[in-house]
């Protein structure tokens, strides 16, 4: 047990971990990279955001571009991408006793891969594909989670954060996608009535402006640092 004690990466249930593994959740444009920046100027935390330049570039392709411009054909292109990518951040070795990583490997399945699905954007076919190597991950693979921070917003601060953030691939997303993203984390997040929750949840109401986030980050710190440390 020492060793488990010493080792940030020991997944095994025997003892209690030294360390904390916290999502942050949110909606497009929520403020989740703000807030990661925020807290990246700890010590002791390791904080990694989302792979979105990889979905940018894999090899010289955009499969991000590509889904926007055409979901029922690129959809399961990109979130095969999107779910390997996040597995490896989940299973990368932890630098630091507080790891904060940006979304998870639950909500592209529970959130987007849902989304596209629900949208009738997805083909059965590859739903039923990606939901399967998704099941087969989290059977064999643990991927532990001690906490989930929820940025709470409207889908219209979202909209307005994302107009103004100015990212080429999103300018065709409209209001309404934002909403059913919103609609599916508050069934999975707030409802529980959707999908098994892997983690207890913090609500951080986010759409308030930046000095007021801080503020609440600040209330929040020990609260979200201490999370699943012994
Ligand atoms: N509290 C806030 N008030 C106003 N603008 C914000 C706030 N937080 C973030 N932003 C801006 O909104 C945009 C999206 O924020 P970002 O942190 O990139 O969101 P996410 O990582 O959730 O997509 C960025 O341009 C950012 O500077
Ligand atoms: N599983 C996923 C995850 C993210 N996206 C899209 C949504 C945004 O356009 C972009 C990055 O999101 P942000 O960090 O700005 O909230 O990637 C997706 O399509 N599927």
């Amino acid at each position: 047990s020492n060793l488990c004690n010493s080792c940030f990466n020991c997944v095994c249930d025997l003892v209690k971990p030294v360390f904390s593994r916290i999502c942050i959740e949110g909606n497009i444009a929520s403020g989740k990279t703000t807030c990661l920046e925020y807290f990246s100027k700890t010590s002791n935390i390791e904080v990694l955001t989302e792979p979105v330049s990889k979905w940018r570039n894999v090899q010289g392709h955009n499969p991000l571009a590509l889904m926007y411009q055409d979901p029922a054909r690129w959809g399961l292109t990109l979130q095969t991408y999107v779910q390997l990518t996040m597995l490896d951040r989940h299973l990368s070795t932890v630098a630091a006793p507080v790891r904060m990583m940006e979304r998870s490997l639950y909500s592209a399945k529970y959130i987007f891969v849902e989304n596209l699905y629900r949208s009738g954007k997805m083909p059965e076919v590859d739903f039923a594909v990606l939901s399967e190597w998704f099941e087969w991950i989290i059977k064999n693979i643990a991927i532990p989670v001690d906490l989930i921070v929820y940025l709470q917003t409207s889908p219209q601060t979202c909209y307005e954060r994302l107009k103004r953030r100015c990212r080429e691939e999103e300018r065709v997303i409209p209001i309404e996608y934002l909403e059913s993203i919103h609609n599916l984390y508050e069934d999975w997040l707030i409802k529980q009535t959707s999908f098994k929750v892997p983690a207890p949840v913090l609500v951080i109401p986010a759409d308030h402006d930046l000095q007021k986030m801080l503020q609440q980050y600040e209330e929040n710190r020990e609260k979200i640092l201490t999370t699943g440390r012994a």
